[in-house]
């Protein structure tokens, strides 16, 4: 099946100013692949920094001014140039942003939902999507500022979500609700690929991706180090880069065993493999030779010594 959206080689960097004029160029996301088939939910997991917010505004094209981006991003097998961009976004392809300063202070939330139209059969759907995220009706009537962190969260997600899109962006959609609540989006989202659609899930927590994605791409540092089944997760011995091994030892359930150390910051990436100085198998090489992306055991790593169980 032909994907909704295919992103091949994405790359992205910001020119700064160091002192007086100056020019440097800060990699932030390096030779990023992924593809999302209709139907598909797909996780990108990473922490804090690793790119995983810039990624969502790259597919939007709502990057900053002062950023440049290589690499090819297809929707339905047609480049996402900025035109056609601009005539999808927020219908066909919609975006939850990860702050809720997105939503407009001057405006009340109902018209913001509706986007301006008042049409009744607008109305109704407005009405239908507050009330499935369990938000009173008078929610329409009041400014995001009488609103809760919460109910501002459900609201960004009711905003997205109204128009039946085919392509479902959410970064870090749930932080701030109660398990209830995020169990109720998570669902919605799941539906809406169910039901055909793509869905990006963006967010640092594996647990969280887990409890819906298909697929799982983990991110480190601006790069995709393993793309895996959700059902690879399993055990250790399903997943192939020693980053994802990491990240599910660091689980509740399987120890809580946090690795040492921190992920590089973008003017600090070292020259071969960007994990090598934090990897429990890192040897010679490693810090030298920086691994291709490659296919592997049914999915995609980004390692030399993929696949060898830690003791
Ligand atoms: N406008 C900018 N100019 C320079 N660097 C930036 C800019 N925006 C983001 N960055 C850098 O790019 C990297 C990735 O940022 P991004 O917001 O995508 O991270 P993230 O994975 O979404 O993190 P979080 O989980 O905290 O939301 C960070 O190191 C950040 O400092
Ligand atoms: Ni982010």
């Amino acid at each position: 099946m032909e994907p909704i959206l295919d992103v091949e080689g994405l790359s992205i960097s910001f020119r700064q100013y160091d002192r007086g004029a100056h020019q440097r160029t800060l990699p932030v996301i390096h030779d990023l692949s992924l593809s999302i088939a209709p139907g598909q939910v797909v996780a990108v997991v990473g922490s804090s920094g690793s790119g995983k917010s810039l990624l969502a505004h790259a597919l939007l094209d709502i990057l900053p001014a002062n950023s440049a981006r290589e690499g090819v991003i297809r929707y339905r097998g047609e480049p996402l140039t900025p035109a056609r961009t601009a005539a999808l976004r927020g219908t066909e392809i919609v975006l939850v942003p990860q702050g809720v300063t997105y939503l407009d202070p001057l405006m009340k939330v109902g018209p913001q939902i509706c986007k301006g139209r008042r049409e009744g059969r607008v109305r109704e759907a407005c009405r239908a999507v507050l009330a499935r995220y369990g938000l009173p009706p008078d929610t329409e009537e009041r400014y995001p500022f009488e609103l809760s962190g919460g109910m501002a969260r459900r609201v960004l997600i009711s905003t997205a979500v109204m128009e039946s899109p085919r392509l479902v962006i959410a970064d870090e959609p749930t932080p701030g609700l109660d398990a209830r609540a995020a169990g109720r989006i998570l669902g919605h989202f799941r539906e809406l690929a169910d039901g055909g659609a793509g869905v990006l899930l963006i967010t640092h927590d594996l647990e969280l991706a887990l409890t819906i994605a298909d697929r799982v791409a983990v991110l480190y540092a601006g790069e995709t180090v393993e793309e895996a089944a959700a059902a690879d997760f399993t055990t250790p011995g399903g997943l192939r880069h020693p980053y994802t091994r990491a990240l599910w030892a660091a689980l509740p359930q399987n120890g809580f065993r946090p690795i040492p150390g921190s992920q590089p910051a973008p003017g600090e990436i070292p020259t071969g493999c960007r994990f090598a100085p934090r990897c429990p198998r890192c040897r010679g090489d490693c810090q030298e030779t920086h691994p291709a992306y490659r296919s592997f055991r049914g999915g995609m790593v980004r390692c030399d010594f993929p696949g060898e169980v830690m003791e």
